[in-house]
């Protein structure tokens, strides 16, 4: 259908890339957790609403866990709990109970909120629906943000990082705009930029093509893929973990693995043989054949 099914290849920024079938068995385990559940009190109410009901991502169980260089995404009905699972990898909320180990380290609610954000800063990368730019800084501050934040680099460092992530996300032309005077594509590639960062060693991504036109989703999931496969750069090019939630089922095809939440519960997970890039052609004929 919409798929490069004769090929692999993606192509970005006229580089080709090859994509063979990862096997990733024995990858690092990045994420891991068992029976995880989150509930939330309502305001003025007694009783609870159960985002979340055991789920568990482990070697020993039908769903694995997250391993190094894998792309998952996260697909399923609305308030099927996709945003809050997403959040409690990243450390952005609490689980209810149940565990989380992330990097090897557990994550609980013994962890202070001192380290918690310390991880998030130099080991996570999130990207959002609606971009959250800083709307008074340009492409390059938004991006240089984090790493003055960290604090690890010196500045000649940072402006070199800053320039080579920019131009990594084709936006090498723009980085004295603000984010007012970029497209929905061109923001969401300086926010893909924003979050790569500090080199994080994952990346989460909350419906980050939910805003976007059918061409800019398929521009940035090819970046979001390259990325994946072959690092931030020439000189970083080990493969970059990916946990994205969508609603979009056209785009299942850039996924190593889908689990589908319904009702807080994984329901279905399916795996990809190989990831495949939408060929944009086939795709435009495609949505015009089904609108
Ligand atoms: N802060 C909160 N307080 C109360 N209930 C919440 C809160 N956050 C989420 N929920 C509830 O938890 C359930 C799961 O929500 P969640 O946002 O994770 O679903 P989702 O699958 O991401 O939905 P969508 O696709 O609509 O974004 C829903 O019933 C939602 O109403």
């Amino acid at each position: 259908m919409n798929q490069k099914n004769s090929t692999h290849y993606l192509t970005v920024d006229q580089k080709i890339y090859d994509l063979e079938p990862k096997n990733l068995d024995d990858a690092e385990v990045i994420m891991e957790c068992q029976n995880l559940t989150k509930e939330f009190s309502l305001v003025g109410r007694d009783d609870k609403v159960k985002a979340l009901n055991n789920i568990t991502l482990q070697e020993q169980s039908e769903c694995k866990p997250i391993k190094k260089g894998e792309f998952v995404m996260i697909r399923g009905p609305s308030g099927g709990g996709k945003t809050t699972l997403l959040n409690l990898l990243g450390t952005i909320d609490m689980p209810s109970s149940g565990t989380i180990k992330l990097l090897g380290q557990q994550i609980d609610t013994n962890s202070s909120d001192s380290y918690l954000s310390q991880l998030r800063l130099e080991s996570i990368g999130i990207v959002f629906q609606t971009f959250n730019l800083l709307a008074t800084m340009t492409a390059y501050e938004n991006v240089e943000l984090p790493m003055k934040i960290l604090n690890k680099l010196s500045q000649k460092v940072i402006k070199q990082r800053v320039i080579n992530l920019l131009t990594r996300v084709g936006l090498q032309d723009r980085m004295d705009h603000l984010p007012s005077e970029l497209s929905g594509g061109e923001q969401q590639r300086v926010a893909i930029a924003r979050a790569l960062a500090n080199s994080p060693q994952i990346v989460l991504l909350d419906e980050p093509t939910g805003d976007l036109d059918t061409k800019s989703t398929v521009e940035v999931m090819d970046l979001l893929l390259s990325i994946n496969n072959f690092g931030y750069s020439s000189e970083e090019t080990q493969k970059v973990t990916m946990i994205m939630v969508t609603h979009n089922p056209d785009i299942e095809c850039y996924a190593d693995r889908i689990l589908y939440l319904a009702d807080g519960q994984i329901v279905k997970q399916v795996y990809n043989e190989r990831q495949v890039p939408i060929d944009w052609e086939d795709y435009v004929k495609y949505l015009n054949a089904n609108n």
